[in-house]
């Protein structure tokens, strides 16, 4: 283990002292916690077996059920690890900071150990030798289990801080113990070791749009990750009522982060991919670039909306309905006038259906009491009120007229819509003024399965479409009636039972249940509290807005996906973290600008990570060529690690390719730790087959796991992941495949922690000159 600068691991034999010391302190905090931990769930099996019966007593139960068992969850993530390290401070003393806050005995002094994301905490990740902020010394405990077995002391000293230009690094030895540890799988915070820059982002102000640009590997993922569990340890209660909402690109992404936040003991986030966040559709399928990134732009809001009021159709010709036999004939000019006044009656499709319906049942009844007093005398004032009123009635029970209302004015849901929409060339052309046959015929797809560009459509289509909800409050309206008359059924049945039960003249000084209970208190006493988690209520729920939203890889959204986190957090508190240099979409961003502007203008704000965590700095230097040869201008991020195996190229020919990426990943698997083969797109199927006919747990494409083995990627597959040892196969192909495939290209030879090797079948591309 390296050790460096002002920074020591305990020298003996004062190590042994010191040991044992810090031991008796962590026992101390072990015994804390398991008390705390005994308590809350003593709380929490009283609260579930107290007798409550009001409504409100029930309220009460519940919201202490969920916040004891809240407690339990975050008492047990705080088990490992518990203690992080301690502060020496010039003034108040030491100051232990750990995974979760306990009280000391006397709580006029420090707490026994202080949550990291207190105020108080800070300084141990902040405090440098340019600026010690009161700290003299900071040490890392590292604990096996309960057991303290290394210490590593950092001397906050003026006199050390003659090297403030080189990187700005705190606890170093820990640092890179972690760094150079191999990769599960998963995702793990990195509470012991936050580096300052990344805690001024994660404890930055909770107002407004954070945006964090950095290259890959400087944690933006977990410093959005800390971020959010930073916020909701200091706005806990607005949170927990509007929820936070994190979105990842891939399926695959979320399951590798999906640990992180409940090991800081959040369990309360919805984590979502963009396709999942509608609910009750799962978007995966695929498409065209080109589609998605039509699909993607602003002006889709205004197609919709033209595609929306074509949906509200004047015919061509005059139409015929028989009422009752007789026919009655409606002019195209005729719809047109009903159509105006329900478009004035109301801005959205569905709630301007029932005015629609009305006014031309209303045009209908009054034709067909013209054609019935036509027949008999010639005149309709043969017809008094009430009669017109049954002649309306009569005629919007005529099947043939529901038909046509829902002809001209269809009631609409937006999957129906947006269906429907897709695979009607012609009504594609009527709503894309300007637009090229060619992209219209992007846009058109006949098979009805969701991609993710289609999400943030369906959800404007619900914009415009609104929700007729009488159906709605019809089945509630007949859901309290039942329950009444159930409840009334109970109360007879206690009533009856009471006077059998009665000895004689017993009857007057004896309450039933009924004269306790109105059926109407029972009735609301038996609808069923709501106990799901803020998170599941969020995720069951469209119109749901989000105290804070975070975005991850947000350089893919496209201008329609931003509208749509907007219109889901309408107060602007998001923390957005991507790299611009990385966007492998068409739809996505190449300027934060760009795609926050139109949302945001005024509210964000940049903040920037220059330090790479992941990449050894020899690995880095390949991939720093690849950016430079964009010309974006962008820097790479400067790596925290030197050293590791030197990364290679071998040039195989076509014919000996996939052989040679089955033999150099058998090979790796000697190797501790996950390994990646990341390929262009159009390999993918044939590297995955060879190396699952050779060896087993291999996984690709949204399933891909490396928890489980070796996995199979393309590098939009691999975005935001890690692997100890990656093989870029075929660079010259995911270079042409991608439409971006220089940012393919630097995505994919970032990927790694410890190990690179491209695989070429033919000559290396000029980026790669390096490795040649
Ligand atoms: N302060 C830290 N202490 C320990 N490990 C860290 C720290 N910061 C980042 N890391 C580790 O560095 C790796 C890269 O972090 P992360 O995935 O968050 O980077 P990223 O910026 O999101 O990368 P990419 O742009 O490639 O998605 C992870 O393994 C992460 O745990």
């Amino acid at each position: 283990m390296p050790t460096t600068r002002s920074e020591r691991a305990v020298a003996p034999p004062a190590a042994d002292t010191q040991l044992a010391l810090e031991q008796e302190y962590v026992t101390d905090l072990y015994a804390r916690l398991d008390a705390a931990r005994d308590l809350a769930a003593r709380r929490l099996r009283q609260a579930i077996t107290s007798p409550a019966v009001s409504p409100q007593d029930l309220q009460e139960r519940d919201a202490t059920v969920r916040f004891q068992s809240e407690r339990v969850t975050a008492l047990d993530a705080a088990e490992a690890g518990l203690v992080v390290g301690r502060i020496d401070r010039v003034t108040d003393g030491a100051l232990y900071v750990g995974r979760i806050g306990l009280a000391a005995d006397d709580a006029r002094t420090d707490p026994a150990l202080v949550d990291w994301r207190a105020p108080a905490a800070r300084p141990f990740y902040t405090a440098t030798p340019m600026h010690p902020l009161g700290v003299v010394r900071r040490r890392h405990i590292r604990t096996r289990g309960r057991t303290v077995v290394r210490l590593d002391d950092e001397v906050i000293d003026a006199l050390t801080a003659a090297d403030a230009d080189g990187l700005q690094i705190t606890g170093e030895a820990a640092l890179l113990a972690a760094l150079g540890a191999s990769r599960t799988g998963r995702m793990t915070d990195i509470v012991r070791t936050i580096q300052a820059e990344q805690d001024r982002i994660i404890r930055a102000d909770a107002g407004g749009v954070l945006v964090v640009q950095g290259g890959p590997g400087t944690g933006k993922t977990a410093v959005a990750l800390h971020r959010a569990a930073y916020l909701l340890y200091t706005h806990r209660e607005r949170l927990a009522r509007r929820g936070l909402l994190v979105v990842g690109p891939t399926p695959t992404f979320l399951r590798y982060i999906a640990d992180v936040l409940p090991s800081l003991g959040e369990t309360g986030v919805l984590l979502s991919g963009l396709g999942q966040l509608r609910p009750g559709v799962d978007a995966r399928a695929e498409e065209a670039p080109e589609a998605a990134a039509l699909k993607g732009r602003l002006e889709m809001a205004e197609v919709l909306e033209r595609a929306v009021a074509a949906r509200q159709v004047v015919p061509d010709a005059p139409v015929t309905v028989l009422v009752d036999g007789t026919p009655v004939r409606l002019r195209p000019v005729d719809v047109a006038r009903v159509r105006t006044s329900a478009r004035k009656a109301a801005r959205l499709h569905n709630p301007g259906r029932p005015e629609f319906a009305r006014r031309l049942v209303d045009l209908l009844a009054k034709r067909y009491a013209d054609a019935l007093g036509a027949g008999i005398d010639g005149g309709r004032d043969l017809f008094g009120r009430d009669d017109v009123a049954a002649l309306r009635r009569e005629v919007g029970g005529e099947p043939e007229v529901r038909a046509l209302v829902q002809r001209l004015w269809p009631r609409l849901t937006a999957e129906r819509f947006l269906r429907e929409f897709l695979a009607d060339p012609a009504a594609i052309a009527e709503a894309t003024p300007g637009w090229s046959a060619a992209d219209r015929a992007r846009l058109h797809r006949p098979d009805g399965a969701w991609t993710v560009a289609d999400v943030p459509l369906l959800e404007e289509a619900d914009e415009l479409l609104g929700s007729d909800d009488s159906a709605e409050r019809g089945r509630a309206g007949r859901d309290h009636r039942r329950r009444l008359a159930e409840a009334q059924a109970t109360l007879d049945l206690l009533h009856g039972s009471r006077s059998t039960d009665l000895e004689d003249g017993e009857d007057g000084e004896v309450l039933s249940a009924g004269d306790l209970l109105t059926a109407e208190r029972l009735a609301d006493r038996q609808r069923e509290l709501d106990l799901r988690t803020t998170a599941e209520r969020a995720a069951a729920d469209r119109t749901w807005t989000f105290g804070h939203v975070v975005v991850d890889e947000a350089q893919e959204l496209s201008p329609m996906a931003w509208r749509l986190l907007a219109r889901r957090c309408p107060t602007r508190s998001m923390t957005v973290v991507g790299d611009v240099a990385q966007t492998g979409t068409l739809a996505g961003a190449d300027r934060w600008a760009e795609v926050l502007d139109p949302h945001a203008a005024g509210l964000w704000r940049l903040e920037e990570l220059t330090v790479n965590y992941r990449t050894p700095a020899e690995i880095m230097a390949v991939a720093a060529d690849v950016l430079a040869a964009g010309g974006t201008g962008l820097t790479p991020p400067r790596s925290v690690r030197e050293g590791g195996e030197p990364p290679e190229a071998e040039t195989t020919g076509e014919e000996h390719l996939v052989g040679r990426v089955v033999e150099r990943v058998v090979d790796w698997t000697a190797h501790e730790g996950t390994l990646a083969v990341v390929v262009p797109p159009s390999r993918a199927a044939a590297v995955a087959d060879a190396l699952s006919a050779k060896l087993a747990g291999i996984t690709s494409g949204p399933e891909a796991d490396s928890a489980r083995g070796p996995v199979v990627l393309t590098p939009t597959e691999a975005k935001g992941l890690e692997f100890d040892s990656v093989l870029v196969v075929d660079p010259q192909g995911v270079l042409d495949e991608g439409v971006r495939g220089r940012n393919d290209l630097y995505v994919a030879l970032t990927r790694a922690t410890q190990r690179l090797a491209v695989l070429a079948p033919g000559a290396l591309p000029a980026e790669l000159s390096r490795l040649a």
